[in-house]
């Protein structure tokens, strides 16, 4: 077996040079295979207040070139272990969601055919729909662990079944989650009603809010998820609008009162050896950020996202503390 090839030595071409694929790795079509994949879905049709996250996918690449090969807080270099390569984006229909949502399942589904598993870069919510569908098809029903200030269990806006605040009812509804294993974390901000938290505990979900975060800390947090996803097939989905609009302005529905980007990335890496099948970050919408404080979280985000997926497998069933 050849070695994987990893990012471009940023000692020797700097890394503020070339073309930005995620973290500087080669591109798919350079490796002809991988065992991880960095794809991009930009794709917003699906918003319900500011637009702006097809731009997502390559403000996450740009702000992704500093990263480095090894990862202290899950002790892991991802891209030296196995082949990780960046796939590009997925090109799906701007004006017609209903096509764009078959595209995107349907690309999705050929990508991890073979086993390969996806860090996806949004993109909307909406976008979890159809990528969910894919590993559903694959592994069957997966726990999900839900990284957001919104429910988005929600059932329609202006009639419309798929937007980026209703993926996890319709995925409920398909039969694609494991309803023993559905969590939100990091939930706040107001509501339309008060049912709608009864809708969604009726749906399956268990709720970690921003609040609960604050006064229970990260390890007993950590602590529960792990506890209720046990050694299930695991798909991760971050809202970047999950961290207070101070650690990720850039986005279309911020909410006051969210988690710091340091909270997020411990929690993530409290999740070590979970059987995590894929992934995404999404939500980044750069028109709205400054000094590219959103799409720098985002990209650290996924970075310890992929060093989850390259500890797949490896079996930690306990961790430290
Ligand atoms: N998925 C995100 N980011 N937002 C959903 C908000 C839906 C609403 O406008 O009520
Ligand atoms: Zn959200
Ligand atoms: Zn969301």
């Amino acid at each position: 077996m050849t070695e994987p090839r990893g990012p471009v030595d940023s000692s020797r071409v700097p890394r503020f040079a070339g073309p930005a694929t995620f973290a500087r790795l080669p591109r798919l079509d350079e490796v002809g295979r991988c065992d991880i994949a960095v794809v991009g879905v930009p794709f917003d049709a699906g918003v319900s207040y500011r637009p702006g996250a097809r731009f997502g996918p390559s403000g996450v690449r740009e702000a992704s070139r500093l990263l480095r090969p090894y990862n202290p807080g899950l002790d892991v270099s991802p891209f030296a272990a196995l082949q990780v390569a960046d796939a590009g984006d997925i090109a799906c229909n701007p004006f017609d969601i209903g096509d764009a949502i078959e595209t995107i399942e349907h690309t999705m589904g050929e990508l991890i055919s073979d086993g390969t598993r996806p860090l996806t870069i949004g993109g909307d919510h909406t976008i979890a729909l159809p990528l969910l569908r894919a590993q559903s098809r694959r592994h069957g029903p997966v726990a999900v662990l839900h990284f957001d200030a919104h429910l988005d269990t929600w059932d329609t806006y202006f009639g419309a079944e798929y937007t980026h605040g209703t993926p996890f009812r319709r995925a409920v509804e398909e039969g694609l989650l494991d309803t023993e294993a559905l969590s939100h974390v990091g939930t706040r901000g107001p509501l339309y009603a008060k049912k709608d938290l009864a809708e969604d505990r009726r749906l399956g979900f268990g709720i970690v809010t921003s609040g609960d975060v604050l006064r229970r800390g990260v390890d007993e947090v950590v602590d529960a998820l792990r506890q209720r996803i046990g050694d299930r097939p695991l798909y991760v989905s971050v809202d970047i609008d999950v961290l207070d609009p101070a650690h990720a302005p850039g986005t279309g529905t911020p909410e006051a009162g969210g988690l710091t980007s340091r909270e997020l990335l411990e929690i993530l890496r409290g999740l070590a050896g979970a059987n995590l099948v894929g992934a995404d970050v999404v939500e980044v919408a750069p028109a709205y950020d400054h000094a590219e404080i959103t799409s720098i979280a985002a990209s650290h985000v996924a970075y310890d996202l992929i060093g989850l997926l390259a500890l797949t497998g490896k079996g930690l069933p306990s961790w430290r503390h």
